[in-house]
C-alpha cells in the first residue's frame, strides 16, 4: 500500500481493534512515567489488584518536583519527598526501571527517553505529560495521556485513541545564524495559532527541518502541543539513525540492521496524501520572543508588538499586553530583564547549553540579573561538564544546577517573584507559570536568552554571536 504517511503506518501497525465507540485500541511501545501524574493511576491499578502488564516497556524518572540544589534525602520539601517516595515504592512493587536521583540518568522525561535510545522511530510513545509530542523528533508517535489512560496502559499496554488528520508543515530554505528550531516553532505557532492544530498531527518537513540535528527536531516537536496538535513528528532519516546508534537502549548487532530497515519503511511515502499542507519560508525567520501570555503571542525581535485589534483574539491580546506591560508599536528588544532560565524539555539539551555558553563566553550576566542554567538530565549535565560548560556558566554569573523541570513550572521551589520578568527557554508563558501571578515570562531560544542576560535587556543574539 502506498500513499500513506508515517502517522498512518504507525497507527495501522499498532491498531489492535476498532472499539464499539469508534475509537481505536492502540498498542503502546514505550510508556514513560514521572512522579506527578503516575501515583493516582498506580492507585487505580492496585484497587483492582492488577499488575503492570508490560513492565519492560515502562520507564520512570523524576523531574517536576526535584530540587536543583540540595538533593539529600529526605528532601527538604515534605510534599516533594512524599511524591518521590511514592514513585520509588510503585516502581519497586511493579518491577519498573527507574532513573532515580542516584542513577546517573535522571532527568526530564522527554530528554531521558530520546537520549537513552528508548524512543525509536515507528514506536508509539505515551506519557502522562503534554509534551510527549517531543518524541516525534525521532519519527515516533508521541502522545500525552491523562490519568485514566495511564491506568489503561499499566493494565493492558493499550490506549483508546481517536485518529487525527495530518497537516504537513513544509519549511523550505535555511535558518540563518542566530536562528534556531525554537524560533521556527514559535513562528509556526504564530502562523497557525495556539488552537490551529486541534484535530491534527503535524508532520514537519522541508529542507530547514531536514537540516536540523535531532536536538533541534526535539525542540520543534516539543511545542507541537502548544500549537494545539495532538502530536508532531519528523520522518526518520540518516540523522536519526546516526543519533540512535550506540545509545544504551537502541538495538545493536544484527538487530540494528533489521531495525533500520523497519525505520526506513515507516517514513511517509513520497505520494502520501495529507489532509492539509502549509508552507513556511525558513529563510525569513528571525529570532522570536513572546510579548504575551501564550506562545502564539510572539514577534520577531525587531518587530512591533501588534495592535490588539489586529490579532485574532483582541481581548486576550489586550489582557496579555497589560500583564506584560508592553504597548502596541513597542519592540521586545530593549525590555528590561530580571531573571533568565535556561533549561526545560524544550531547550535543556547539550546543544542548547553550548549555544548559550557560546554567547556568554568571556562576558558576565548584567548586574541585578539572576541567571539559572539547569541541564535537562544528569547525562546532559555530565557531558556539559566534560566540555567545561559549567565553568563558562559559573564564570559568567549563572547558577549551575542539578537537572529537572525547575523554573519551567516552578513546582520544586525554583520560582520568579511578582513583578519580575524572566526570559525563559521553556515552552509555556501563561500567567503564573513560573511561580508568581505577578511574574512575566518571555519565551526565546537559549542564544537570545544568554544575550539578554549579558545586556540586562532583551537582545538580538546576532549582535553578540
Ligand atoms: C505536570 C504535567 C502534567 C504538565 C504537563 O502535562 O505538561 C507539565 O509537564 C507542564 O509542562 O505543564
Ligand atoms: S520541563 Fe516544563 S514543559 Fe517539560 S515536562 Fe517539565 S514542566 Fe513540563
Amino acid at each position: 500500500m502506498s500513499e500513506r504517511t508515517l502517522y498512518d503506518k504507525v497507527w495501522d501497525n499498532h491498531a489492535v481493534q476498532e472499539l464499539p465507540n469508534g475509537q481505536t485500541q492502540l498498542f503502546v511501545g514505550l510508556h514513560m512515567i514521572h512522579e506527578v501524574t503516575s501515583p493516582q493511576a498506580f492507585g487505580m491499578l492496585e484497587e483492582r489488584g492488577y499488575d503492570v502488564a508490560f513492565p519492560d516497556r515502562t520507564y520512570a524518572t523524576t523531574d517536576h518536583i526535584v530540587p536543583t540544589e540540595d538533593r539529600s534525602r529526605p528532601l527538604e520539601d515534605e510534599q516533594a519527598e512524599t511524591m518521590l517516595s511514592a514513585l520509588e515504592g510503585n516502581v519497586d512493587e511493579h518491577g519498573v526501571e527507574f532513573f532515580g536521583l542516584d542513577s546517573g540518568r535522571q532527568g526530564i522525561v522527554h530528554i531521558v527517553g530520546p537520549e537513552l535510545g528508548l524512543t525509536q522511530p515507528g514506536m508509539t510513545v505515551v506519557c502522562g505529560d503534554s509534551h510527549t509530542s517531543t518524541h516525534g523528533a525521532l519519527g515516533a508517535l508521541g502522545m500525552g495521556i491523562g490519568t485514566s489512560q495511564i491506568r489503561d496502559v499499566f493494565a493492558t499496554g493499550c490506549i483508546a485513541a481517536d485518529k487525527q488528520d495530518v497537516r504537513r508543515i513544509e519549511v523550505d530554505g535555511t535558518l540563518g545564524e542566530g536562528v534556531y528550531a525554537k524560533d521556527l516553532i514559535l513562528t509556526i505557532i504564530r502562523e497557525l495559532g495556539v488552537e490551529g492544530g486541534i484535530g491534527y498531527v503535524y508532520e514537519y518537513a522541508g529542507s530547514a527541518v531536514e537540516d536540523l540535528d535531532i536536538e533541534g527536531r526535539l525542540a520543534l516537536c516539543n511545542m507541537s502541543i502548544e500549537g494545539g496538535a495532538r502530536a508532531g513528528y519528523v520522518n526518520p532519516d540518516e540523522t536519526t539513525f546516526d543519533y540512535l546508534k550506540g545509545r544504551e537502549y537502541a538495538p545493536s548487532g544484527d538487530d540494528w540492521d533489521e531495525a533500520v530497515g523497519y525505520w526506513r519503511s515507516i517514513r511517509s511515502d513520497d505520494d502520501a496524501v495529507y489532509d492539509d499542507v502549509v508552507e513556511i519560508d525558513g529563510d525569513g525567520i528571525e529570532p522570536m520572543v513572546t510579548w504575551g501570555t501564550n506562545p502564539g503571542q510572539v514577534v520577531g525581535i525587531d518587530e512591533a508588538v501588534p495592535e490588539p485589534d489586529e490579532t485574532n483574539d483582541p481581548r486576550a491580546a489586550r489582557e496579555a499586553q497589560e500583564h506584560m506591560n508592553v504597548s502596541p508599536g513597542d519592540t521586545m528588544r530593549g525590555v528590561n530583564v530580571d531573571v533568565v532560565f535556561l533549561g526545560s524539555c524544550t531547550n535543556g539539551r547539550l546543544s542548547d547549553l553550548r549555544e548559550a555558553a557560546r554567547v556568554l563566553e568571556g562576558s558576565e550576566v548584567h548586574d541585578g540579573v539572576r541567571a539559572l542554567a539547569v541541564p535537562g538530565s544528569q547525562t546532559v549535565r555530565a557531558k556539559a561538564e566534560d566540555e567545561g560548560l559549567d565553568e563558562v556558566f559559573a564564570d559568567g554569573g549563572f547558577e549551575w544546577r542539578e537537572p529537572g523541570c525547575s523554573m519551567c513550572i516552578a513546582m520544586n521551589g525554583d520560582s520568579i517573584e511578582d513583578g519580575e520578568l524572566c526570559v525563559s527557554s521553556s515552552n509555556r508563558n501563561y500567567v503564573g507559570r513560573q511561580g508568581a501571578e505577578g511574574g512575566k515570562t518571555v519565551l526565546s531560544s537559549p542564544a537570545t536568552l544568554a544575550a539578554s542576560a549579558v545586556r540586562g535587556e532583551i537582545t538580538d543574539p546576532r549582535e553578540v554571536l
